[in-house]
């Protein structure tokens, strides 16, 4: 077995791509950043620092990666059993044009192999957004062949990684923790199930995708953004600060009201999520920069993104939301010289205000109970 994994980044080494490796299937990576690819192609090989308290380190090996611009992707694509994707959600539109072009060769090869596609994003069915935008770029007179023979597969995928640890000159060098959960949606592979230790599948996806996202991802930023506020650098230091932690707890607790009902999670089993989640923010191992965690603000104050979409289902089942409305506001505050995103946020508010900002990125009713409660709050923050 073949595969194409796309973000040779974090949770591309750190992650999926030691799954698949692990599982013996030769792999090549697709990126953009030069040295990463160099150092793939020199080495073969690279090490995953598997952090906790049986700390070690492995070696993934028998790897080789190509320039995710050059022709090379197209005929993997044309030949591969499966591609992955941990890009981040922004760059699937632009991966998708090597994406179709790389099918309309395997077609043209008379290759009906099946291919299964997943991407292992940050996001609500990410692959099913892939394949829109592949479909776009993709000839009409391939689609029927597309359908039958290329499965767009969903996923949640949970395992913190961060940068690797300052100090380290090593560019493949990564450090992730012990824990880790990728679940796919079974109902949409094409072929054979394909059996790779780590991956899960079920088919009930969209209960995992929202309890993770709308979990750990909401306690996450709100963490971050938090955090930031009160001059913390990293994740761990901010869930440390009593302030902080009650706030997230309880916003994930609000969050997990809103699953519960939509999704019939059992409350102790979902309780203990949480704890679970609070626990892993604290790992001692990893540094975790709330820069890392808040990136992309745009992003995680959109409508089906993990503050404002579990701050809808409160107000869909007339829940209580005061720590979303907390974790809203501080996320609004959010500065970063690096990020696009956080001067974009800045040059918004100063232009209308936190009104109008918050409900053009969010889509929330300028004019709700819901945006004046979060703009006392951004009001009320230093
Ligand atoms: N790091 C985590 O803890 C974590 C956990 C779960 C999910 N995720 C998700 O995984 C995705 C990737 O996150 P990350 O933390 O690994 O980010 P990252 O920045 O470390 O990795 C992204 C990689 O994609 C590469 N890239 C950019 N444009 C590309 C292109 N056109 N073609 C191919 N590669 C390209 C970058 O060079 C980089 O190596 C995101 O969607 C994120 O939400 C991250
Ligand atoms: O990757 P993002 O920007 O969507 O979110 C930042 C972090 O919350 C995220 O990367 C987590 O570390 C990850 O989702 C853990 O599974």
């Amino acid at each position: 077995m073949k595969a194409l994994h796309f973000g040779a980044g974090n949770i591309g080494r750190g992650f999926i791509g030691k799954l698949l490796a692990d599982a013996g299937i030769e792999l090549v990576f697709a990126d953009v950043n030069q040295a990463v690819l160099d150092a793939l192609n020199a080495r073969h090989e690279y090490p995953v620092h598997v952090v906790g308290e049986n700390a070690q380190v492995e070696t993934v090996k028998g790897v080789s990666a190509v320039n995710s611009t050059s022709d090379d992707v197209i005929a993997l694509i044309a030949e591969v059993d499966i591609v992955t994707t941990a890009v981040g959600p922004q760059i699937l539109e632009r991966i998708a044009g090597s994406v179709a072009k790389g099918l309309a060769k395997r077609s043209d090869n008379g290759n009906t192999r099946p291919l299964n596609i997943i991407a292992c994003e940050n996001m609500v069915r990410g692959t099913s957004q892939l394949k829109q935008h592949v479909l776009k770029a993709l000839p009409e007179t391939y689609h029927a062949w597309a359908e039958q023979n290329i499965g767009f597969v969903d996923s949640a995928v949970d395992r913190i990684v961060p940068p690797s640890a300052a100090g380290t000159t090593d560019v493949l060098e990564v450090t992730v923790e012990t824990f880790s959960e990728w679940i796919v949606d079974k109902t949409q592979f094409k072929g054979t199930l394909p059996t790779i230790a780590g991956m899960e599948l079920t088919d009930n996806l969209m209960a995992f995708v929202e309890r993770k996202l709308f979990t750990l991802n909401t306690g996450h930023a709100i963490t971050a953004y938090l955090g930031q506020l009160a001059g913390h650098q990293t994740i761990r230091d901010a869930i440390l600060n009593e302030n902080i932690h009650a706030v997230v707890k309880g916003a994930m607790q609000e969050s997990g009201e809103v699953l519960i009902k939509r999704y019939g999670f059992d409350a102790t089993k979902h309780a203990a999520y949480i704890e679970k989640i609070l626990s892993r923010f604290e790992n001692p191992y990893l540094h975790d920069d709330v820069e890392r965690v808040g990136r992309q603000p745009l992003r995680k104050l959109s409508a089906g993104d993990r503050l404002i979409k579990p701050i809808l289902g409160t107000l869909e089942y007339d829940l209580p939301h005061d720590n979303l409305v907390q974790g809203i506001a501080a996320a609004m505050h959010y500065r970063s010289t690096q990020d696009p995103q956080a001067q974009e946020l800045v040059e918004l508010l100063e232009k209308q205000g936190p009104q109008a900002t918050l409900a053009q990125i969010s889509g929330l009713d300028a004019n709700s109970d819901v945006v004046a409660a979060v703009v006392k709050a951004y009001n009320a923050m230093p």
